[in-house]
């Protein structure tokens, strides 16, 4: 039998995360390396209530938003799903999509993915993968904007100059999607939806130790805003109306328009 050499690795992802399965004597702070990058599609999936969801929804709404002739941008990409739900739900002339993440370990393996996408389907948007600092490039016009789930990563004081210069760049009829962990102002409400994502957690076959190691190596780098921080931060960028649109227990996503 012809043996054929063994793909470098496999392009669908099902790799489950154990990354924080045994006991760990310093628990380092949380990056977006290739470790995580390689088990990441099972991470998100067990750790982000209504993720799936979240997803191909954006892609739908994208479908109300996108404009011919511009750029959608999907901002801290990862491995691309989000691209992927807008390129399955636009279609429109002269419209093509940027996915930008500073992870080397995210975008090569996000590029990969994205050529299994080309490969299967045919007439999708165009799509460029960038490595880029968000906070450090120059938007094009553009109609519609995807945050999903990264600016709770971004330093707190760069949140507002960044969703300034994403209102600045969105063009009439255009819209940004921010999806984000939420802290609550009130204490028995945060403390209640934090055991629920415990639960969650649990339920999705996570141990204690698991669940516990995760949250010391988030806690300096994951930065949660409430919804009403969330609000005045977008209306002082100039955004003129924020609507949630989507909450699965302290997980949520909003719509907010130029
Ligand atoms: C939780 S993940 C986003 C998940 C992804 N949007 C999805 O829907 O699957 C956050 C991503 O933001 C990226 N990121 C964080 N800070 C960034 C920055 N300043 N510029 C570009 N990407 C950034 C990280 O590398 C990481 O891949
Ligand atoms: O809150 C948590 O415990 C999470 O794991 C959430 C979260 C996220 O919201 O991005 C954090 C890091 C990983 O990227 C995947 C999920």
């Amino acid at each position: 039998m012809r043996a054929f050499p063994a793909p470098r690795r496999p392009t669908v992802n099902r790799q489950p995360d154990q990354l924080f399965a045994q006991p760990l004597d310093q628990v380092p702070d949380f990056v977006f390396n290739e470790d995580v990058a390689r088990v990441f599609p099972d991470m998100i999936k067990r750790s982000v209530p209504g993720y799936p969801t979240i997803v191909e929804n954006i892609g739908m709404l994208a479908g109300q938003f996108a404009q011919p002739h511009s750029v959608l941008y999907d901002l801290g990409s990862s491995l691309g799903a989000v691209t992927q739900a807008l390129r399955r739900h636009v279609q429109l002339e002269d419209c093509r999509v940027v996915a930008v993440d500073n992870s080397s370990a995210m975008v090569e393996r996000c590029r990969e993915y994205l050529h299994a996408q080309n490969s299967m389907f045919q007439e999708l948007l165009p799509v460029e993968v960038i490595e880029a600092d968000i906070l450090a490039m120059q938007f094009q016009p553009t109609s519609l904007v995807a945050l999903n789930f990264t600016l709770q990563f971004i330093e707190p004081a760069q949140r507002q100059p960044l969703l300034a210069r994403i209102r600045q760049a969105l063009l009439p009829g255009g819209a940004l999607i921010l999806s984000e962990k939420l802290r609550f102002e009130d204490d028995g409400q945060h403390a209640l939806l934090t055991n629920l994502h415990v639960a969650f957690k649990r339920a999705n076959g996570y141990s204690e130790l698991e669940i516990a190691q995760k949250r010391s190596a988030i806690e300096n780098v994951m930065l949660p805003d409430s919804l009403e921080q969330h609000r005045e931060r977008l209306h002082a960028a100039g955004f003129s109306k924020v609507v949630p649109w989507f909450q699965c227990l302290n997980f949520a996503s909003l719509v907010a328009l130029p």
